[in-house]
């Protein structure tokens, strides 16, 4: 089932919870709305399910305008952050319960739905837990019994409200990586919150990032990763380190730092680069396209990479910044607390204070090797 939002807002009181906006969503598509607390994601997923009403504008399912449809005929399937379990049911009276509560005409037989619900289980892994009650079970469990019984009624539309937000690290992966596959299998159209950027580029097809209200940007995961269209989207993604440039006469400066940037009119302006963590390469010398010199504060093990911190030596920056390598580069770069480093980034976005508010993309070192690359 496709999902259409045209023109959709909502206040509460004075307050623009949704400014208007569109969003298509192609049958059988996962996508993950992503933004900081109180961007709307959750209004917007409510007013699909029906829980909430907007202001203005339509809603379809397919053709069919849905806009002032009843939750209840809207046929979708919801879980929550919380489970919503019914405590005093077991696993499988809960999973039976959506198919019991549908009108007599519509209602299942009591054979076919002790079938569906025995699939439904098998589905989810958890057949044999089908008479425990839900504190018996784990944070996992209990998330994946709240799926089956969202998807018992078989609804074209599944909606997930942080659906793995209170479980731990280890499980929430797992999960997505079954969500998923159930999802390949069973071809719903399924929405998610989150504001876990990893979930989201796992997870969806397509990636809505949220700001105040407004749509910032919507992409498949790769584009979004590779392009930023915004400082708010480069900001909420993470792992990136800022540099605010003058531009003087042939290159970019900030104190002691500078940088040459291409030949391009358009970056021949102050601005901001944003430089990501495992886009920076280290050496101890600086050379003629690049001068940014830092101490290194601290260099960390995390798992199979090694985080290094940066604070610049003659010149500003309002944060530390950091760079990601494998042990071995460490290691051969011979880092250590208190080292004196230079950074040439290897790919920089660059948003420059007039023009266009989409960043150009750059890379260095950007001249041919042998020609003016040299160390200085
Ligand atoms: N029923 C309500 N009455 C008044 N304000 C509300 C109501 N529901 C949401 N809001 C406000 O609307 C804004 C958007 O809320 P929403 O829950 O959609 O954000 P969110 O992006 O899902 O945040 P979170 O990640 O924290 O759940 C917030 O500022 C919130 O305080």
């Amino acid at each position: 089932m496709s999902i259409r939002l045209a023109n959709i807002s909502k206040k509460f009181g004075q307050f623009q919870a949704l400014s208007p906006l569109n969003l298509d969503i192609q049958e059988g598509e996962m996508i993950g709305l992503l933004g900081p607390s109180g961007s709307g994601k959750t209004t917007l997923l409510r007013i699909i399910a029906g829980l909430e009403g907007a202001d203005s504008g339509q809603l379809y399912f397919g053709d069919r305008d849905v806009t002032q449809v009843h939750v209840r005929e809207r046929r979708v399937g919801f879980v929550f952050q919380n489970y919503a379990l019914f405590r005093h049911m077991t696993v499988a009276e809960n999973v039976a319960f959506g198919l019991q509560v549908m009108p007599r005409k519509q209602r299942p037989s009591a054979a076919e739905i002790k079938q569906r619900v025995n699939q439904l289980l098998e589905t989810v892994q958890l057949a044999h837990l089908a008479q425990r009650y839900p504190e018996q079970l784990s944070g996992g469990q209990k998330q994946r019994i709240a799926l089956a019984r969202a998807l018992a009624t078989q609804p074209e539309v599944l909606l997930l409200d942080e659906p793995f937000g209170a479980l731990d690290a280890k499980v929430r992966k797992e999960l997505r990586r079954w969500l998923r596959s159930l999802h390949d299998e069973l071809k719903f159209t399924s929405v998610f919150v989150t504001h876990d950027q990893d979930e989201a580029l796992e997870l969806s097809d397509r990636v809505v990032v949220m700001s105040n209200g407004h749509i910032e940007q919507i992409n498949a995961p790769a584009e979004l990763y590779a392009q930023p269209n915004s400082r708010f989207v480069f900001d909420f993604l993470g792992n990136v380190n800022v540099l605010n440039v003058d531009w003087q006469q042939d290159h970019w400066r900030n104190g002691e730092a500078f940088l040459v940037p291409p030949e391009q009119t358009e970056l021949q302006q102050n601005g901001v680069l944003y430089v990501r963590s495992h886009e920076l390469e280290l050496a101890d010398k600086p050379n003629s396209q690049a001068c940014l010199p830092f101490d290194v504060v601290a260099v960390t093990a995390i798992g199979a990479e090694a985080r290094v911190e940066l604070a610049p030596r003659g010149w500003d920056s309002d944060e530390l910044w950091e760079a990601t390598f494998s042990h071995q580069r460490v290691k051969q770069l011979g880092l250590t607390k208190g080292s004196q480093v230079f950074a040439t980034p290897q790919t920089g976005y660059f948003f420059g204070e007039q023009g266009a508010t989409t960043p150009s993309r750059l890379n260095w070192p950007f001249l041919p090797p042998g020609s003016l690359v040299f160390d200085i």
